[in-house]
């Protein structure tokens, strides 16, 4: 039966590893490479879905560790899925929770069976595995959804990765044949390895074989430096099947996204943009810039004077400044829309990029106007 996520390579880049392509969906086809707004809750934090349609934002992000906890799959599911709950008409990919439950609960033990954990709320004792995953995830309905993995720690020892990953691997295949509705859903598989080349060969080759429609790389972000990622990056892309596409998950900062693309990546997600906006931290064309603080007091300008979303087109550093030193929440949806907004543009111009075969120049324009090296 034919996959309801089909991956269409338009263009690969002339100097690089970066490819131009669309993602067809039930929910619409977006091009390639592109950032995903992540909606933990099912709802991207202090955005509305006509602002972040109106913003471009293609496919959005929400989680399936939270949302079985509150509200359950089962009012998801009786609300008609994840679209209607939450009035979004495009594109919704779920992680499958073993990352959260990794990160979020207490008290855990990992059995080839799957995860005993704390519930982080309450403390009450739970139990996740890949059929369990797969399963609550049919119920919320999304286009794109992940397996369930373990992504250990970056720095793990060699002989547990090892056991990981092949761990990993068997869950990937356990979630495949307890996927209830593969016409309707895309289930992804999630590489492993750490930062062993021989270990991520053997977790691409164990999830290729499974013929999955689309791939995520996990297992990075998680505290190793940039240049190790991009080194794992480098020798794990190209594992993966050219015809379907490929996504980094939990990335990242824009050096990382562009660096992603170059390596041949196709779709990011991260809390970043959102999280640093609930700080007053804000991504500019020339770098990072922290709103709230007091040298912007009586700074009339706008964020970002090369910018001209909503936020910057209406108001002030000064006025966004008072906002977010008073508490009020106008000043995080603005801080907010710019930050998703800015990296949604980014990967516009990135594509042009690749279709202008010129992306190591971008790159390098990019890096010295948002104050990064070169490395
Ligand atoms: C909102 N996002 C942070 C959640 C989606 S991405 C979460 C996420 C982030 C990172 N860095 C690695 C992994 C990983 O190895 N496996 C899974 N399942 N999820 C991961
Ligand atoms: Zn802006």
């Amino acid at each position: 039966m034919e996959s309801p996520i089909q991956y269409h390579l338009i263009k690969k880049e002339k100097h690089t590893g970066a490819r131009l392509g669309e993602i067809v969906t039930p929910h619409g086809t977006f091009p390639t490479p592109m950032f995903m707004p992540v909606g933990t809750q099912a709802t991207v934090k202090a955005m509305s879905p006509e602002q972040l349609a109106e913003m471009g934002a293609g496919i959005i992000l929400a989680n399936t560790y939270h949302l079985w906890l509150r509200p359950g799959p089962e009012i998801v599911e009786e609300a008609g899925g994840l679209h209607p709950f939450m009035n979004w008409p495009k594109g919704i990919l779920t992680d499958s929770g073993g990352f959260q439950v990794f990160s979020l609960a207490k008290m855990r033990d990992i059995t080839e069976e799957g995860v005993h954990f704390k519930n982080h709320l309450n403390g009450a004792k739970m139990f996740l595995s890949p059929e369990k995953a797969i399963h609550i995830e049919n119920a919320l309905g999304p286009d794109i959804m992940m397996s369930f993995d373990e992504c250990p720690p970056f720095f793990e020892s060699y002989d547990y990765v090892k056991k990981s990953v092949a761990r990993t691997s068997r869950w990937a295949e356990r979630g495949l044949k307890a996927h209830r509705n593969p016409d309707k859903q895309g289930l992804f598989g999630i590489v492993q390895g750490a930062g062993f080349k021989d270990l991520r060969e053997q977790s691409a080759k164990d999830l290729v074989s499974m013929d999955f429609p689309g791939y995520s790389i996990g297992g990075l972000s998680v505290g190793e430096s940039k240049a190790e990622m991009n080194h794992v990056l480098d020798f794990t892309t190209p594992l993966l099947p050219e015809n379907k596409p490929r996504y980094l998950m939990g990335v990242g900062s824009p050096d990382a996204l562009i660096d992603g693309v170059l390596r041949g990546i196709d779709m990011f997600d991260c809390v970043l943009p959102t999280r640093i906006a609930r700080n007053g931290t804000v991504m500019t064309s020339h770098g990072r810039l922290v709103v709230k603080n007091a040298k912007y007091a009586h700074d009339f300008g706008p964020m970002d004077d090369n910018c001209d979303c909503y936020a910057c087109r209406n108001y002030s550093r000064a006025y966004i400044r008072h906002l977010i030193k008073s508490d009020e929440t106008f000043g995080i949806h603005l801080t907010t829309y710019h930050n998703l907004y800015f990296l949604i543009h980014l990967m516009g111009d990135v594509r042009q990029a690749i279709m202008d075969d010129n992306l190591l120049e971008f790159r390098q324009d990019f890096f010295e106007r948002y104050g990064l090296n070169q490395e």
